[in-house]
């Protein structure tokens, strides 16, 4: 077209363009550097890069200074054991001396509309079904067999919550929803099991969370500096891709600012959320394999609602309170003390994660609609207080932030091994990466870090005519990405490949320092 022809001289030429600057975005720069090509660049929708590892000033504390929180990811989810394999992002946390600390979900009280109540034995009741639940999940994996709900799959293992006992709601809510951001009934019973397994097992049951005053996303940040120096010209912040034309030979990509850059290949770590929405127009469209992917899967939407008050009202020794609402479940359910020990002690700050539909309603509500409500809760959690009005008050509304469309991705009830191929495998010299494309650790900061890595070195493989892990008959990656044209009902064990991204094996170099 003479409008191609014409903006085309003037795009900016580069070998890899990496659309995102998030963790996949950086982890997909490091492996091409760590494969000498140094010829890339990177094309960033804001003035930072880091993505959902998004920090924000908060309050004060005793000398005038904010606090800063996380909006976004906060945890360094199964950081590994010794000897063991580690999680990639707990291993940059230790290099960069991220402070963490370790979150006792064993710490956690429990509380209905009256105030204390223990309901505790409801946990260690889900918990005993779900040990069941998961190795039965696993069968259902390894035999070929058909996915269900992590809904059914539970309540064959004993785990029946009645639509009126909101004690055992709240309880299901905690086990299940504060990870996924969906309900039993709307995750898959496979994946779910699979994802938790992977990073809980596979790595460890420990998770920290990051109380670092200069952020998450300080090792994303640290992590880039070992290859962009100061202003590095490859790196455009401030930069919204809004059209990207692929073919089998090379990718244009087109940004707001009516800048364009022409590469031999892309790689997009765009969020689900923003792939779903047609924030970014594709030309062609993209093939109906991806589209129905794309489609097929869920991005959630996780809001944490901070509060800072003048007093520590609640047990400042305890870091998760469980509140079973009479009437709704998932209503303010979970509250987090930051002003613990270890934590953020004497800061006086306590946050309630609320997730999907009433993450929605908070977001259409005003802060104070949403302050009024929270408010409610904790003064029926703490009868006997006399609870103040916070002095600071905060959240994200993650489904309207135009570069995320949503928080993390989810697997839906009925899902497949090559259902989810397709949203990762690339079309032409188009390649997609990021937390939604990892079928073993979606959802998480390392399946970010693991998909950037890999889109990285198999294009950088296919650049050099090499294969990835030529020497490994297990490993090796020679190269595009498959997809499937007509989707078998199952994915047969044997789809279960690192070029499917089943990326799971303890010879993987987690950290190719
Ligand atoms: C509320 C919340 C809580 C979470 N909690 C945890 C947790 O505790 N532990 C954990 O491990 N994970 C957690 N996660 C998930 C984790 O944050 C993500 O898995 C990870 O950050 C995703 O990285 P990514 O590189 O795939 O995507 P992103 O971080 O979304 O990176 C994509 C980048 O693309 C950019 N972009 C988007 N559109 C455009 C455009 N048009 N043009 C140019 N650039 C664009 C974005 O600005 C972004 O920087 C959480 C996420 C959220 C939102």
């Amino acid at each position: 077209a003479p409008h191609q022809a014409r903006t085309e001289g003037t795009c900016k030429k580069t070998k890899v363009a990496i659309l995102g600057g998030g963790v996949a975005g950086i982890t997909a720069a490091r492996a091409l550097t760590n494969a000498s090509v140094h010829d890339f660049v990177i094309l960033e929708y804001r003035d930072t890069i880091g993505g959902r590892a998004w920090h924000k000033p908060f309050g004060k504390d005793k000398d005038g200074k904010p606090y800063n929180i996380e909006m976004g990811a906060n945890w360094v989810q199964g950081i590994g054991s010794e000897g063991g394999p580690q999680n990639p992002i707990w291993l940059l946390a230790q290099k960069y001396g991220l402070k963490t600390e370790f979150s006792n979900y064993d710490n956690v009280s429990t509380y209905n509309k009256d105030g204390y109540s223990d309901y505790s034995h409801l946990i260690g009741a889900y918990d005993e079904a779900y040990a069941i639940a998961n190795a039965k999940a696993g069968e259902i994996l390894t035999q070929n067999l058909q996915d269900q709900n992590a809904k059914s799959g539970l309540a064959l293992a004993g785990w029946t919550p009645q639509a009126h006992d909101m004690e055992a709601q709240a309880v299901d809510w905690w086990s299940w929803d504060f990870e996924a951001a969906y309900s039993p009934i709307e995750s898959s019973f496979v994946f779910g099991c699979a994802g938790d397994n992977l990073t809980f097992n596979y790595f460890s049951d420990h998770d920290n969370l990051v109380i670092d005053q200069r952020g998450l996303n300080f090792i994303i940040r640290k992590l880039a500096s070992t290859f962009l120096h100061d202003n590095d010209p490859r790196l455009h912040l401030n930069t919204e891709v809004t059209n990207i034309t692929y073919s089998d030979h090379g990718v244009r990509v087109h940004n707001k600012d009516g800048s364009c850059v022409e590469a031999d290949y892309a790689i997009t770590t765009f969020s689900l959320g923003v792939l779903q929405r047609g924030a970014v127009n594709f030309s062609p469209e993209l093939p109906g394999w991806k589209l129905e992917a794309i489609q097929k899967f869920n991005m959630g939407t996780y809001t944490k609602i901070f509060f800072q008050f003048n007093e520590t009202f609640w047990p400042s020794e305890t870091q998760y309170h469980l509140y079973a609402d009479p009437v709704t479940r998932g209503w303010y359910p979970i509250w987090q003390s930051l002003s613990t020990p270890g934590f953020l002690p004497d800061s006086n700050i306590i946050f309630v994660t609320v997730t999907n539909e009433f993450a929605y309603r908070v977001e259409r509500q005003t802060d104070e609609q949403t302050k009024k409500e929270a408010m409610e809760v904790l003064r029926k959690m703490f009868p006997d207080k006399d609870i103040p009005e916070p002095t600071a008050f905060t959240y994200p509304r993650w489904t309207s932030e135009p570069w995320a469309y949503g928080s993390y991705s989810n697997w839906p009830p009925a899902t497949s091994l090559e259902m989810h191929q397709n949203l990762r495998a690339n079309a032409g010299r188009l390649w997609f990466a990021g937390e939604a494309t990892s079928p073993t650790f979606f959802g998480f900061l390392h399946g970010a870090y693991f998909e950037g890595l890999d889109a990285g070195r198999q294009i950088a493989a296919i650049m050099q005519h090499r294969c990835v892990n030529a020497d490994s008959a297990k490993l090796r990656e020679c190269g595009p990405r498959k997809h499937y044209e007509i989707l078998h009902g199952t994915s047969p064990y044997s789809d279960y490949t690192m070029l499917n991204g089943w990326a799971v094996d303890s010879s993987i170099d987690n950290n190719p320092e």
